[in-house]
């Protein structure tokens, strides 16, 4: 195999995404048959970033959420990192809108929902995205939206993460302070992708697009798009809200979760504990898999919620997801 460290536990299938210093394939658990992606990355060509995948990794073994794409095994090797991540069969958000042209406004409000309140919970767990954007944005096979790091730029907020300090983020959806490489970002560089995620969605093309880069800074800093006359005036001012160049002035999180065109059509506000809780103790799952590995049902639980994010964390995740999507559980192999 490729991988020695993989084999017995993943097959490795197509490659589904290339991107910086990381590799995504499509892969199969072989214990429960599910589908997964691996990020793979290579330690050499990671260079001084290799301290970032442990910030990213530390990070993920904390989020739990719906629409954040699910960690469930970590593998170092002295040459590679190996993320089992949640597979989205739906590809990504960026496809989407170019396949449908645009979405209208219920769709882009189902979806800016299901992203808004990832990054509410982002932000409730002290981190900062920095990069989101419709290629970060992908889509279960339900079209939901799952929320990821491609590029590891997300970061404990509050440190100095001036765009200087790391190349993160893309321009295109980058705010004027990332562009202006100002230190101390906020959370605020979030509300404003999410501005430019939302206008997207809306309008089928992006509000600051060039080839040059300095024209295209030029544009961000000076803050003037096209508002195309498809838009309702209630999308236009939230748009205009949220690409604020001044910071101080952009809308926050807290009153997007319930902002009026947010809650149109829907009774509550959007709420950021949409977590799917994964370490939760399920019997079913657990005497399953003590049955297989022949250990008692309190030694398998003992193991497991270690959360050491081994192959067992993977496997008990794995089954937990099935048993949610109303699927038999099931182990494969001997015994
Ligand atoms: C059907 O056709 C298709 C076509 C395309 C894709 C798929 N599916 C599909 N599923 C799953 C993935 C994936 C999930 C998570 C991570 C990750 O890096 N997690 C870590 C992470 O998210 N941290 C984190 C999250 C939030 C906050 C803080 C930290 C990496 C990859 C994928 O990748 C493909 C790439 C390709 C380049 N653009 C980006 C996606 N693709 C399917």
């Amino acid at each position: 195999a490729r991988y020695p460290v993989l084999r017995g536990l993943y097959e490795l299938d197509k490659t589904i995404g290339c991107g910086g210093f990381a590799k995504v394939k499509l892969a199969t658990h072989i214990l429960t048959g599910e589908k997964v992606a691996i990020k793979i990355m290579e330690k050499r060509s990671l260079g001084e970033n290799l301290h970032r995948v442990r910030v990213e990794l530390e990070a993920l073994q904390t989020l739990s959420h719906r629409h954040i794409s699910q960690l469930y095994q970590v593998l170092e090797t002295e040459s590679h990192f190996f993320l089992v991540v949640e597979y989205c069969s739906g590809g990504e958000l960026f496809d989407h809108i170019v396949d449908k042209n645009r979405l209208n406004e219920k769709e882009s409000r189902a979806a800016f929902r299901q992203i808004l309140s990832a990054v509410a919970y982002l932000h409730s767990k002290g981190f900062v995205h920095r990069d989101l954007k419709p290629e970060n944005v992908l889509l279960d096979k339900d079209l939901n939206m799952k929320l990821i790091d491609f590029g590891l730029c997300a970061k404990p907020s509050g440190g100095l993460t001036g765009f200087l300090y790391t190349s993160c983020g893309s321009p295109t959806y980058a705010a004027p302070e990332l562009v202006l490489g100002k230190k101390y970002l906020g959370h605020e560089v979030d509300v404003w992708s999410m501005g430019v995620l939302l206008y997207a969605l809306l309008c089928g093309f992006l509000p600051f697009d060039d080839d040059k880069i300095d024209t295209l800074y030029k544009k961000i800093l000076d803050g003037k798009y096209e508002e195309p006359s498809w838009l309702t005036m209630e999308s236009r001012r939230l748009i205009r809200s949220m690409l604020q160049i001044d910071p101080k002035k952009r809308i926050g999180v807290e009153e997007l979760l319930s902002h009026p065109w947010v809650m149109r059509g829907f009774r509550e506000p959007v709420s950021l504990n949409n977590s799917c809780n994964m370490k939760e103790h399920d019997s079913h799952c657990v005497n399953l898999l003590a049955r297989h590995k022949n250990v008692t049902t309190e030694e398998m639980w003992e193991l497991l919620s270690k959360w050491k994010y081994d192959y067992n964390t993977a496997t008990y995740f794995l089954m937990l997801s099935r048993k949610r999507r109303g699927l038999p559980v099931r182990i494969f192999g001997p015994g």
